[in-house]
């Protein structure tokens, strides 16, 4: 079961729901809408390596905009800081940016419950395209669970991407062991 617009507002005022900053302007109809940060990430190597620790460079998006350029996974960041304490919030695009030909997420869309920080967006493009820091770039919407949790997102020891982080993370797929 997905959240209806007003049942997200009663998880705000309850503080099961988190969003920061919050503008009831962006909440639709059984989601709400979140924004571009102003940093975006690249890899440092062209190749990477799943069980390395692959390094990032950031940068800012400046004020007249950045080009997407195809072939190339840009990491991204909300500007909401979120929390979902007993909900499965889950990342989606807007039909918007989807038809810019954006991708704002490679196969991660599904956060979990407990889950506190930013989201990290792993942007691709079709074609070359100007994106700008603070323009609608997707949406969440949250799902009821089933049953209880026993460990929530942020309480779990070993969870990679907790806590309150302003710019892009990269993959913490090296902290596995395969
Ligand atoms: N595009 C996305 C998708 C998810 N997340 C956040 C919300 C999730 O709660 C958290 C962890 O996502 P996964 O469980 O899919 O990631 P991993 O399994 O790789 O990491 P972990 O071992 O920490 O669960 O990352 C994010 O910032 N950006």
């Amino acid at each position: 079961m997905i959240l209806s617009d007003k049942r997200i507002l009663e998880e705000i005022e309850k503080g099961t729901i988190v969003i920061s900053p919050y503008d009831r302007k962006f909440l639709g109809t059984n989601s709400y809408d979140v924004h571009l940060g102003k940093y975006l990430a690249t890899y440092k190597d062209r190749v990477l390596d799943a069980r390395r620790h692959n390094e990032i460079v950031h940068f800012e998006i400046p004020e007249e905009g950045f080009i997407l350029q195809p072939n190339t996974l840009y990491l991204g960041v909300t500007l909401e800081y979120t929390e979902t304490h007993a909900h499965v919030p889950f990342l989606e695009g807007k039909s918007s940016t989807g038809r810019l030909g954006i991708d704002i997420h490679a196969t991660a869309g599904k956060g979990d419950v407990g889950f506190c920080n930013t989201w990290t967006l792993e942007i691709s493009c079709a074609q070359p395209v100007r994106i700008y820091a603070g323009m609608p770039i997707g949406q969440l919407i949250y799902f009821a669970v089933e049953g209880d949790v026993e460990t929530f997102y942020n309480k779990k020891g070993d969870a990679k991407y907790n806590g309150r982080t302003v710019r892009p993370v990269e993959s913490m797929m090296w902290k596995n062991v395969f």
